[in-house]
């Protein structure tokens, strides 16, 4: 079996003319989350997007399980790859438990969820994404976080070895984003997120791809790749790193640009 579950070569994509990815390349190993971050317009909702195929791109290769992306159906990366892309639109009559059963989608080929396997899985995954209270209630009624844990919960359910999340933690609370980035590790291990939040993609993410203006200017172990030179480069922030006093992992304090004077 191939080490590595996803292989990125030199891919190149280009929009209305004008180039938003360039020679981006990097692996995901089997068992490793790959967190991707970068400052605005760095790319990564692209990158990711090109994954889950939404995004078309002429040059370079994606190759999962040994196969170009390209050349495999629809149903066939759905079954290899669970994407819960940004501000994914939902149809509003649809049910709690109705989109996470559209996770069996690829498995089973409609939006019925009659095989006794297909219940227990979707069972299962709304309770691991806490929402078995509001499996009835229609997607209209969420709040912003509940939304994002339905689709998280379709994404689990299409048990794809590969997870692939664009700002997952967006309208989470501090549990819920927590528990989000267990989920993944507990999934399969394997996954690719796109993150804001550069402690959360140091504590849970296994690699560090850091992308600016298109292309990956940083690879590497959180510890290697977050360092104050690198966050003064790309994020423009001034940022002292420690270790985090549970984890040991790099923790980024940036510092307050003005002196604020408390009780003046
Ligand atoms: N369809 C498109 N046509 C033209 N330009 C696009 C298109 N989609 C994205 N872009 C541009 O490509 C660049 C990268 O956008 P992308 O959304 O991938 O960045 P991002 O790193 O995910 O940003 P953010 O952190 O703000 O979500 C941006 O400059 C964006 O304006």
């Amino acid at each position: 079996m191939n080490p590595d579950a996803l292989r990125i070569r030199g891919l190149t994509v280009e929009r209305r003319g004008r180039r938003i990815l360039t020679d981006i390349g990097f692996t995901v190993p089997r068992g490793v989350v790959v967190g991707v971050i970068g400052p605005n317009g760095a790319g990564k909702s692209t990158l990711l997007s090109c994954l889950y195929r939404h995004t078309p791109y002429r040059q370079g290769e994606i190759i999962i399980e040994d196969r170009e992306l390209r050349s495999l159906p629809r149903k066939e990366i759905a079954r290899l790859i669970a994407a819960v892309p940004q501000d994914t639109p939902i149809a509003f009559d649809l049910t709690v438990s109705d989109i996470v059963a559209a996770g069996r989608i690829p498995h089973s080929g409609a939006l019925v969820h009659s095989g006794k396997r297909d219940r227990e899985i979707i069972e299962h995954c709304l309770r691991r994404v806490n929402l078995e209270q509001l499996r009835h209630r229609s997607v209209a009624t969420l709040s912003g976080g509940e939304r994002q844990r339905a689709l998280l919960g379709r994404a689990l359910a299409q048990q794809a070895p590969i997870l692939v999340l664009d700002e997952p933690t967006n309208h989470l609370d501090l549990a819920n984003q927590e528990q989000l980035l267990e989920l993944v590790h507990e999934h399969t291990g394997t996954g690719v997120i796109a993150l804001h939040d550069l402690n959360l993609a140091a504590e849970y993410c296994d690699r560090i791809v850091v992308m600016n203006y298109g292309s990956v200017v940083a690879t590497g172990t959180p510890g290697e790749v977050l360092t104050p030179t690198l966050l003064h480069e790309v994020f423009r922030v001034r940022a002292r790193v420690v270790p985090h006093p549970e984890s040991g992992r790099p923790h980024i304090i940036t510092r307050a640009r003005r002196s604020v004077h408390i009780g003046q």
